[in-house]
């Protein structure tokens, strides 16, 4: 087993009966990241991407706001609900002589290939490292640990942003929504990215942005700490149940004991 690192995870200092103070963290031989709301703030590809396949199908463009509560759970889904929604919109639905055939089950299918080239075209043009991510790596990896990115984002689309914004040097494992049967909140993605790195997931600490991750990583075993400005599907990321919350990357890197 490679060497472990202390992170000190808890809201704050504790002390024990005798009052000293109490450890409050993790020994993590490893480190498993997300990359949509975690690494990168990706909701302007996500909008360029969609907008362009929804002109393709005569319907209108999508808000940021409804994309902001949708994206985390793999494109399917991000396709299906979006079509969903696009379709129900009264503009649309007025149209119903001329559109009646149209589903979100007729429209899937094109809509995916459409979304699949678009996406390629503008990955990373219309998105941005959040502040501390690279800071926050950085240290990680100075520390030692191996990095892991885990996302439920295509593993084509994933690699090429990483690339795209010089992050890829710091992950050894990359998986996508792709990459296994199931994923997060599965806790499937993460066993497996754990075998990758050779660490067992009671020392393996997931950093995500949602409930999505939080709930995967509970059920793996593995200890999970959120970041604050990312996407957790319209809800309150600080009341999601995790093992603590960090403004910035870099703040967990200042914990590193
Ligand atoms: O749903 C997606 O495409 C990506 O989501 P994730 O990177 O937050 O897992
Ligand atoms: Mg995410």
């Amino acid at each position: 087993m490679p060497r472990l690192v202390d992170i000190g995870l808890g809201a704050g200092p504790a002390t024990d009966g005798a009052g000293r103070q109490a450890a409050r963290g993790w020994r993590v031989g490893a480190v498993m990241v997300d990359l949509d709301g975690t690494l990168v703030d990706t909701l302007g590809d996500f909008e360029a991407a969609l907008n362009r396949t929804l002109a393709g199908l005569d319907l209108p463009p999508v808000s940021r706001a409804l994309l902001e509560r949708t994206v985390g759970k793999g494109s399917e889904h991000l396709i299906r609900s979006v079509l969903a929604h696009q379709l129900a919109l009264p503009e649309v639905t007025g149209l119903t002589n001329v559109c009646s055939a149209r589903s979100v089950d007729t429209l899937y299918e094109p809509a995916w290939q459409a979304y699949q080239q678009h996406y390629q075209a503008i990955n990373g043009a219309f998105s941005a490292v959040y502040p501390g991510v690279r800071e926050g790596l950085l240290a990680l990896q100075a520390a030692g640990l191996p990095m892991a990115c885990l996302t439920n984002k295509p593993l084509a689309f994933a690699r090429a942003l990483l690339r795209a914004k010089a992050l890829d040097g710091f992950f050894g494992p990359v998986f996508g929504g792709d990459s296994f049967e199931r994923k997060k909140p599965d806790p499937l993605p993460l066993q497996k990215t754990c075998e990758a790195l050779g660490i067992p997931p009671a020392h393996t600490l997931m950093v995500g942005d949602s409930q999505n991750d939080a709930q995967a990583a509970r059920a793996a075993g593995c200890p999970v700490v959120l970041v604050t400005y990312g996407y957790n599907h319209g809800e309150p990321v600080r009341a999601v149940d995790a093992d603590g919350h960090v403004d910035r990357l870099d703040e967990l890197a200042a914990r590193l004991v």
